[in-house]
């Protein structure tokens, strides 16, 4: 099976807050907290994803220049059904207000209290990668 290849970014603000949105029920692991993000698509280059999927489904707009956004960790995960790699970036840069623009929750949560058990399996490794570099 070949690996999705997912665009995520977290965006952390000043306070240590750090948005997350909840998948909607019917998607792949839905119900979960997620970093907002989604596939990489065909001739895109992962950061236009991230700038594309982050105004979609937030309605932010990403800095996407090199200063504002860093590589922070990627991960291969193989669910049951699904196998994907997380290609996660840290973005100090945006401008909008984060809202859910396609229905879902969405909340700026503190770093030290996410629960990593209310994320994807694979999320594990990356609260774990940004508790550790903050
Ligand atoms: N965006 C996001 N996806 C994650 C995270 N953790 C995790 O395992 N995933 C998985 C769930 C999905 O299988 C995949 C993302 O796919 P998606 O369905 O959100 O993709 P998309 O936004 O392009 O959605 P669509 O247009 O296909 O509906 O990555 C995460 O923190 N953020
Ligand atoms: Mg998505």
């Amino acid at each position: 099976m070949k690996a999705v290849h997912v665009a995520v970014a977290v965006i952390l603000d000043q306070h240590n807050k750090v948005l997350v949105a909840r998948r909607p029920e019917h998607l792949h692991q839905g119900g979960l907290l997620e970093f907002p993000g989604g596939k990489v698509e065909p001739g895109e280059t992962v950061l236009a994803a991230l700038q594309r999927e982050l105004f979609e489904e937030v309605g932010v707009q990403l800095d996407i220049s090199e200063d504002a956004t860093h590589p922070l960790i990627q991960i291969e995960h193989h669910y049951p059904d699904k196998h994907v790699l997380l290609d996660v970036w840290r973005v100090s840069r945006f401008s909008g207000e984060a809202q859910g623009r396609e229905g879902q929750f969405v909340a700026w949560l503190d770093l030290n209290e996410l629960d990593p058990e209310a994320f994807p399996a694979a999320n594990r490794e990356i609260i774990a990668a940004l508790r550790q570099a903050n």
